[in-house]
């Protein structure tokens, strides 16, 4: 759904009588007869919906333009346009008194304040030419010192707006997390879009959660067999142990809230060729990670597959075994610090039977577990810059039931020399920190 808004003009005494139609296939479907002039609407679509605006004549059949409707009919119709959705922010559509359609967003905006600061400079530079201030010479360091601060105003202005809503939205996150780990019945959240993965000759499908350049989840069904999932259990059980979390300090902790069991598995790639399940449903996670984000990340030097077990213990348990929401990797919008995670691949190998999703508390997005299924979520923008706790998530409480998930942290640097546990939990080299 995309929210947009769409209002007549009111600064001019308006005649125009519109009504507006929501299109759907061949049928049209009044959404509001009779818009009058300066009224706002804010209307719930999606990108590329198209609605049809027509305008109606008055009681005396007379159109805007003075033509009057030849015939009065059932349904008289002076003039119609058309309203396509678009994939910007902000969309707000003007119907001008002449009927035609004006959209606003915010790419027409950023476009027309880079306009305004450009045209000022020119003129401004232009000025000075003619009252003899600036010579030729001078005249690329007379435009950019105008530009320069002009910009750079405009985006502190940009930054503090995008900041207050990023506030905004982490408020409504820690409120979000309590109400959706509550419902049991919450379904995981609805795509926005849906497309077939081809591995190996087989079709797996996915569903897109969140689809930025800095933040991707997607779901991918069917992704791990039966058999994949018990060689990983049984690869785990002699290991097993309480999961601990980040301290924030380099290190990791135990937790109250955290009583589930994991274990580290090795995946075994000498032994891919001869079709071991663990290199092989590793193998599938490499190639789906790296084609859905572009990484090219390497198996060398990375984390060992994890294992996690959570175990319900009823309704009624006062505290029980949850995960708390966290970002696997750095996820504070700066630059990315080498050999840091960037993706994960969450693998449900058992359901639990209530509670136990998978909860992105930032962006809405809720994946309940089913078996087979897969959660990918990557957090690395392409300009270097990490995302901005958009993927930050938990794992809900799990009150009945038992859920077992394999889970593979993804990072980008890391090698033969510089394998993950060169690092401490902040991505600092062992050694250097200790140093420091
Ligand atoms: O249990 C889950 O669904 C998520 C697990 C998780 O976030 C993690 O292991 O990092
Ligand atoms: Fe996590």
């Amino acid at each position: 759904m995309f929210p947009f808004i769409l209002f007549t003009e009111c600064s001019r005494p308006i005649r125009l009588r519109v009504e507006l139609y929501w299109i759907n296939g061949d049928e049209l479907a009044i959404q509001n007869p009779n818009m009058v002039n300066g009224q706002s609407m804010a209307l719930n679509s999606y990108v590329n919906h198209t609605f049809m605006v027509r305008e109606i004549p008055n009681a005396q059949g007379t159109c805007n333009d003075g033509s009057k409707y030849a015939t009065p009919s059932i349904s008289p119709v002076c003039r119609t346009a058309f309203i396509t959705v678009n994939n910007h922010d902000d969309q707000v559509i003007h119907i001008l008194q002449d009927m035609d359609i004006e959209v606003e967003d915010s790419s027409t905006i950023a476009e027309e304040v880079t306009s305004s600061i450009i045209s000022t400079c020119e003129d401004r530079v232009r000025h000075d030419i003619e009252a003899g201030n600036v010579v030729k010479d001078e005249v690329i360091d007379a435009f950019s010192s105008c530009v320069h601060p002009l910009l750079a105003r405009q985006i502190e202005k940009s930054n503090e707006e995008i900041k207050d809503q990023s506030d905004i939205r982490m408020n409504i996150g820690e409120q979000w997390e309590e109400y959706t780990c509550a419902d049991f019945e919450l379904p995981t959240t609805s795509p926005k879009s849906m497309h077939t993965w081809n591995y190996r000759g087989k079709q797996h499908e996915v569903g897109v959660l969140l689809d930025r350049d800095e933040a991707k989840i997607h779901f991918i069904k069917n992704f791990i067999t039966p058999e994949e999932c018990s060689a990983i259990e049984a690869a785990a059980a002699p290991t097993l142990h309480k999961a601990t979390v980040a301290d924030g300090s380099g290190g990791s902790q135990l937790q109250k809230s955290r009583k589930a069991m994991q274990a580290g598995v090795q995946v075994p790639w000498d032994r891919e060729a001869d079709g071991d399940p663990i290199a092989s449903v590793s193998r599938k996670l490499y190639a789906y990670i790296n084609e859905a984000t572009g990484y090219n990340i390497q198996t060398d030097g990375q984390e060992d597959l994890m294992s996690i077990q959570y175990f319900g213990r009823g309704l009624t348990d006062p505290e029980p075994d949850r995960y708390m929401p966290h970002c696997d990797g750095q996820c504070d919008g700066q630059k990315f610090q080498d050999a840091g995670r960037v993706a994960t691949m969450v693998m449900y190998c058992k359901a639990p039977l209530k509670g136990g999703a998978t909860n992105f508390r930032n962006v809405g997005v809720h994946v309940v577990p089913e078996v087979g299924t897969a959660a990918f979520f990557s957090y690395l923008g392409s300009d270097g810059r990490t995302d901005n706790r958009l993927t930050e998530h938990s794992c809900c409480p799990v009150l009945e039931g038992e859920k077992k998930i394999a889970v593979q942290w993804l990072r980008l640097g890391v090698d033969n020399e510089n394998p993950w546990n060169s690092f401490n939990t902040l991505n600092v080299k062992h050694g250097l920190a200790e140093s420091m």
